[in-house]
């Protein structure tokens, strides 16, 4: 029987400690957010010492918030390797110009209401968005994301042609239903948690850490 392995991104990190927490439990992806009003945001020097710290085979990302090209460049120039991940009302040109601009592949947050998912046309996002190399399904909440906020997953269309990353709200005790319920939609999943492993804003807990990836493991083990 073939064990799917769902990989995951944790966000939002501002110490070496934690980078060195994730990177050790098991996280195949680190990311630091680059906009500047969110209270886990670091500067670009800042996030490239951190991902200096993340050993081979595990990805750093960089978030933007409609930023501008010119600072998305920098912020690839100062960190080697690094996955971007859009976060703001970015159009697809823009996504695709700055992946091949930098030659760095793309995420794309889709912001998905709390209450009213189905209201959110997610295969018609996923197709304009179609160069993303995954869409990462957020809740919609005020100042764009790392709002700690779950939506209602049942209410998403039963098959979406992409790749899916799974975030909002995620944590322990609920990351596994995430993935059973994501799972059968998608081309391929992984999760995405800030919230959901902190101690405070920007302050990672390497005990709620290892447990997000054990919930993860036991989750896959058992489908
Ligand atoms: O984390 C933030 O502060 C943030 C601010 C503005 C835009 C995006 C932000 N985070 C993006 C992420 O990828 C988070 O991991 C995602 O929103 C999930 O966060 P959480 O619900 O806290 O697990």
């Amino acid at each position: 029987m073939t064990v799917q392995r769902t990989r995951i991104k944790m966000c939002g990190f501002t110490r070496e400690a934690d980078v060195q927490a994730a990177a050790l439990a098991g996280a195949d992806a680190v990311g630091f957010v680059l906009y500047p009003p969110s209270p886990r945001h670091v500067s670009i020097e800042r996030a490239a010492e951190l991902a200096q710290l993340l050993p081979a085979f595990v990805s750093p990302v960089l978030l933007f918030v409609n930023d501008s090209a010119e600072r998305i460049r920098q912020a690839c120039a100062a960190v080697p390797g690094a996955v971007l991940q859009f976060h703001g009302d970015e159009t697809p040109e823009f996504c695709e110009a700055m992946s091949q601009a930098t030659g760095r592949p793309h995420l794309k947050a889709a912001r998905i209401p709390l209450t009213e998912a189905a209201r959110f046309d997610l295969v018609k996002f996923a197709e304009i968005h179609q160069k993303a190399q995954a869409i990462l399904l957020d809740a919609h909440v005020d100042g764009y994301g790392g709002g700690g906020k779950t939506f209602n997953w049942s209410l998403l269309p039963p098959s979406v042609n992409a790749h899916l990353v799974l975030s909002g709200g995620l944590t322990p005790a609920n990351v596994a239903d995430g993935i059973r319920a994501l799972r059968p939609r998608a081309r391929s999943l992984a999760v995405d948690v800030s919230s959901g492993i902190e101690a405070g804003k920007g302050l990672k807990d390497a005990d709620q850490i290892r447990q997000f990836v054990l919930a993860v493991r036991a989750a896959d083990n058992a489908s």
